[in-house]
């Protein structure tokens, strides 16, 4: 069985189930199962840390899993992202109280609160700045206020928390992170295929839809260049022999943008519809 390591709580762990659970295995009914058994799809589900996760899998312990980028390079281990997930998007940044820095090499002789220390450090290093690295939990905004740290290093989405704690942020982003599936490196147990393009198929799903039009045949080529598809789109005769029907994959987000420079090309009969699976 491919053993995978999923999220247990926190902020990766609604939508790492919930994408499992559309890409056909079984997911827990109960927060508190740990272990949970998919015979039928050959998947075993370890439920775990996100930041324990990359310790497992670099060790070999489990398959694959399901973390953050930000949680996997700290971590440092033996592994490496095979796909990216398109959830759970965060950045990883510099903040200081109001007004206080602007760049990084300010942050030369200072104390940075992180929880991510091991990320932290190997950017400080590239960057030539020598500052104490004090290695918190959680909570990090409080550290400068509280007096144990001059600035921080953490991940920041909307901004609310560190507003909250009259801090900002400044330099660049240290790092674009997202939820990532890794496995060990140069290792593809039984499985892992089938897994990868199982959320491959869910991705794909959620990213475009079906469009459906018919166009007269003089202006099919002028069509599909607006709707190219994934490899080209497909194109059945009508009734009417001067006219023919289109069917191509289009982005989600440039829907109605298609929709509106198809009409003005002349198709008509424009029809939306969701993929509910996929497989490319
Ligand atoms: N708003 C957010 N807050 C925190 N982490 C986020 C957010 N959005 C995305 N993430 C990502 O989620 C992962 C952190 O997950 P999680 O919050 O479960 O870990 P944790 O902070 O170590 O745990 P906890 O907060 O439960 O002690 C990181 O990859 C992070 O980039
Ligand atoms: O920019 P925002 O949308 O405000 O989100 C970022 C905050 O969320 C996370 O904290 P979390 O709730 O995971 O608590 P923690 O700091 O104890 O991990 C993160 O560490 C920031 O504090
Ligand atoms: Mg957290």
């Amino acid at each position: 069985m491919l053993r995978v390591a999923v999220p247990n709580k926190g902020a990766l762990s609604e939508s790492a189930s919930a994408m499992l659970a559309e890409a056909g295995y079984r997911q827990r009914r109960d927060t508190r199962e740990l272990v949970l058994e998919d015979p039928d799809n050959g998947v075993e589900f370890f439920f775990l840390r996100p930041r324990d996760i990359a310790v497992y899998v670099g060790s070999g312990t489990l398959d694959v899993g399901i973390t953050g980028r930000d949680l996997f390079l700290d971590a440092d281990v033996d592994a490496e992202e095979r796909l990216t997930l398109g959830f759970g998007a965060s950045t990883f940044r510099f903040a200081g109280p109001v007004g206080h820095f602007s760049n990084v090499a300010q942050l030369d002789g200072k104390r940075l609160a992180t929880s991510y220390d091991g990320l932290l450090r190997r950017h400080l290093a590239d960057h030539g700045v020598n500052a104490t690295v004090v290695r918190l939990d959680g909570a990090v905004e409080s550290s400068v206020r509280l007096g144990v740290a001059d600035a921080i290093a953490d991940v920041v989405e909307t901004g609310n928390t560190l507003k909250a704690a009259g801090m900002e942020i400044f330099g660049d982003p240290i790092l674009r992170s997202e939820a990532v599936l890794i496995g060990r490196s140069g290792d593809t147990p039984a499985g892992l295929d089938v897994l990868i393009r199982r959320l491959q198929g869910v991705l794909v799903a959620r990213q475009y839809v079906l469009m459906d039009y018919d166009i007269r045949k003089d202006l099919v080529d002028a069509a599909a260049a607006l709707t190219p598809g994934l490899e080209s789109p497909t194109v059945s005769p009508l009734r009417d022999s001067d006219w023919v029907a289109v069917r191509s994959m289009v982005l989600r987000s440039q829907t109605n943008r298609i929709m509106d420079e198809l009409y003005e090309l002349g198709a008509r009969a424009i029809l939306v519809s969701t993929i509910h699976a996929c497989r490319v």
